[in-house]
């Protein structure tokens, strides 16, 4: 199974914020989502993945081709898609395939009508004008027209409404049927990610937690509930963090089996949605 993108080692540093030795690999034939709160590290690593940002350290690959010697050919085979300025602001979608379509060796023009009608976006307005979720149909429907093998998005999903976001989620679902393409997307909204997501990357405070199947996800991590007289030294070790009141704990296990047999039926075991585990790996030890 060959890697569409590596990040190997890479590290980037702001003044103050870092992402920190950060080895990633994307499979290629599936949809990967990117997870983690506001600040964490998702766009910084995305701009890495497509050379808008060099890294301090570290080596990026994509197609397994690095940007030094084939910035051209990788960029050919990426369709990038979120919803800023992508293009020239005072443009139309048909002035815009006018000047993008002939960059790319395997622009298909009846690809970029089918999906101009599905998306019912007009092609003599203004791209400021469009709405949110128009410029991402419109960043959309052209990186599906030249073909992209990968398709890398910056939180596709935010700020749209619930019918579109559920509409791009179907539409994502369906290009990926011919088995060759990747999809890679950063998101904080996680339940999108139950829907479509093969593997899991989580990033926090500009670390990688981990890259994990979502099954492999849902077989690691739980949360645990239950009285306080359950920890001790011992079974505390179980845990990612644990949240305390006075009389009872809730905790994040990423070991569950582990946690199984530890405790047995005097806790509650529940599986971790991934909203649960971004917020159990936020900050330190708390109290609830
Ligand atoms: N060019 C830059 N110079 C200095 N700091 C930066 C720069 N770009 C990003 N940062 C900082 O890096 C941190 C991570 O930002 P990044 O945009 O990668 O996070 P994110 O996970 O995409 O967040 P969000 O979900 O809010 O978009 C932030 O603290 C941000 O202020």
């Amino acid at each position: 199974m060959d890697n569409v993108v590596e990040l190997n080692n890479v590290t980037k540093q702001f003044k103050d914020f870092s992402v920190t030795d950060l080895n990633l690999q994307v499979k290629r034939g599936f949809v990967h989502g990117f997870i983690g709160a506001n600040g964490a590290g998702k766009s910084t690593t995305i701009k890495m993945m497509m050379n808008l940002l060099k890294p301090d350290a570290g080596d990026v690959k994509v197609f397994g081709l690095d940007y030094k010697s084939h910035e051209k050919e990788i960029k050919e085979r990426i369709g990038f898609v979120y919803d800023g300025n992508v293009f020239f602001e005072g443009m139309n979608l048909k002035d815009i395939k006018r000047i993008v379509a002939p960059a790319y060796k395997h622009w298909d023009d009846d690809v970029f009508k089918k999906y101009i009608d599905q998306f019912e976006l007009p092609l003599n307005k203004s791209i400021k004008r469009f709405s949110k979720g128009m410029q991402m149909k419109a960043s959309l429907a052209i990186a599906l027209s030249h073909h992209a093998e990968l398709i890398i998005m910056d939180e596709p999903t935010a700020g749209l409404d619930p019918i579109f976001r559920r509409e791009l989620l179907e539409l994502l679902q369906e290009i990926m049927i011919d088995g060759n393409r990747t999809i890679f997307f950063s998101t904080h909204i996680t339940t999108d990610l139950d829907r479509i997501a093969d593997y899991i990357a989580f990033i926090n405070k500009g670390q990688l937690i981990f890259n994990k199947t979502i099954h492999e996800v849902s077989e690691s991590y739980a949360i645990v509930k239950g009285r306080k007289e359950l920890l001790d030294r011992d079974t505390e070790k179980a845990f990612v963090n644990i949240h305390q009141s006075s009389v009872g704990f809730e905790a994040l296990t990423d070991d569950l089996a582990g946690a199984e047999n530890t405790f047995g039926d005097s806790a509650v075991i529940e599986r971790a949605t991934l909203e649960d585990i971004m917020y159990y790996m936020k900050g330190g030890m708390q109290h609830v």
